[in-house]
């Protein structure tokens, strides 16, 4: 075989990460490009030197392409998806899945009765920090770990994306926008959520465009700003998550795993590799003596990987007849996890999380991405 053909559709402002990274991996070829802006199109395939582009109809028509990289806005998540699966198409989808459970279903069920596979960003956890990080919790570096704690405050997007609209709308906001990354990080190392209780606010009812042609425009706030999250899982594990687009002091990609032998302190889930730090318990003071806290470094390769990761190994993993890591099941749990948050911000009662997903697996040892393995 060679590599696999593939099609983008949505080529805004992640594109060209996807773009490069897709081009560098040998076992990927991006074919064509679509959008609803065709000049955005036709610009993003001559920048990259891509041969074709056109509509999204124009990708799903298009015989070279087996797989379809979704990079539009969350509204239009479910939509392309399913009409990529109706093509007959794998797809890779960013974040979120979709906006509802019943349309993210839906799009599942559609491709189990066509055959084809979804994967779901991110592929962060594809990452070799995150690999890294949990292999040695596997391992029992930290003993049995207990509980979690992570955080992800900003001043918001709407400081640097020319369109941000979206990421304050239905199927966005910290937690639908910035939570995947956190909860498939937490998902992947505790397993499936039971329940889940928040409390959310809004800073403000609008926002304004701050860069770009549309910089001074006013839009609106539709989901909570600031939300903060107490996690139960199925294990009896638990986490605690604030996600935030409202604060001035930027703190970042905090996730924190405490053990009964130590905590381990893993790179932001948002990047690809970073540092890991195991921290051992300080043991038994004796006569008032201090201790100094011991930091201990986990080295782990550090691959200029990037975006598109999982898109890689869907196409490996379907020649492999394995399972990609970042499933489309995957996906859904984790929105079924972030819409019950959001429920239990608006009622102020614990939700029950009804979807659970099979433990996500590892990439395979050694897994090369820029081989050429097809
Ligand atoms: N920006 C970032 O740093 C990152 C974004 N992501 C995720 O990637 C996705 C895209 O984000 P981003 O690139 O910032 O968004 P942008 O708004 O910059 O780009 C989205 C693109 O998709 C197009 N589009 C929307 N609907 C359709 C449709 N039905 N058919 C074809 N094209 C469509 C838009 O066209 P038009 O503008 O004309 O509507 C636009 O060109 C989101 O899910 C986001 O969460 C993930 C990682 C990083
Ligand atoms: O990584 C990211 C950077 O910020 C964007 C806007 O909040 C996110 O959509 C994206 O996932």
């Amino acid at each position: 075989m060679s590599a696999v053909g593939i099609g983008i559709i949505g080529v805004g402002v992640i594109s060209d990460t996807y773009l490069e990274n897709l081009a560098a991996f040998a076992d990927t070829e991006v074919l064509i490009v679509g959008d609803l802006d065709r000049a955005r199109a036709q610009a993003q395939a001559e920048k990259h030197g891509v041969p074709a582009f056109g509509a999204a109809s124009d990708v799903l028509a298009h015989p070279g392409v087996d797989l379809v990289v979704n990079l539009t806005i969350p509204a239009a998540h479910i939509e392309v998806s399913r009409a990529a699966v109706a093509a007959g198409k794998h797809v890779w989808t960013e974040k979120p899945l979709g906006l509802d459970r019943d349309g993210a279903a839906l799009l599942l069920h559609e491709a189990d009765a066509a055959g084809v596979r979804i994967g779901s960003a991110p592929d962060t956890l594809l990452g070799p920090g995150f690999q890294a990080a949990r292999r040695a919790i596997e391992a029992g570096v930290i003993g049995r770990p207990l509980f979690a704690q992570t955080v992800f405050q900003t001043q918001g997007p709407d400081l640097w994306h020319p369109s941000p609209a979206f990421l304050f709308a239905q199927g966005a906001g910290p937690l639908l926008d910035m939570g995947p990354y956190y909860f498939s990080a937490l998902i992947s190392l505790f397993g499936s959520v039971d329940r889940v209780a928040a409390v959310g606010s809004k800073a403000r009812e609008q926002r304004e465009i701050h860069t770009g042609p549309n910089a001074g425009t006013l839009f609106p706030v539709e989901v909570p700003s600031t939300i903060q999250v107490v996690t139960a899982f199925e294990s009896g594990q638990s986490a605690q998550s604030l996600l935030s687009f409202d604060s001035a002091l930027e703190r970042h990609g905090v996730v924190e795993i405490h053990g009964t032998d130590g905590t381990l302190v893993l790179p932001d889930p948002n990047q690809f590799a970073g540092r890991i730090a195991y921290v051992k318990p300080l043991g038994v003071l004796r006569d008032g003596m201090k201790t100094t806290q011991e930091w201990i470094e986990i080295e782990h390769a550090d691959l200029a990987v990037g975006r598109g990761l999982g898109a890689l190994d869907m196409v490996r993993a379907i020649a492999e007849g394995r399972p990609h890591v970042a499933s489309g099941e995957l996906g859904f749990h984790v929105l079924d996890v972030l819409l019950s948050a959001q429920e239990s911000a608006a009622t102020g009662v614990t939700v029950p999380v009804a979807s659970s997903v099979a433990p996500v697996p590892l990439l395979p040892e050694g897994f090369d991405p820029f081989a050429a393995t097809l």
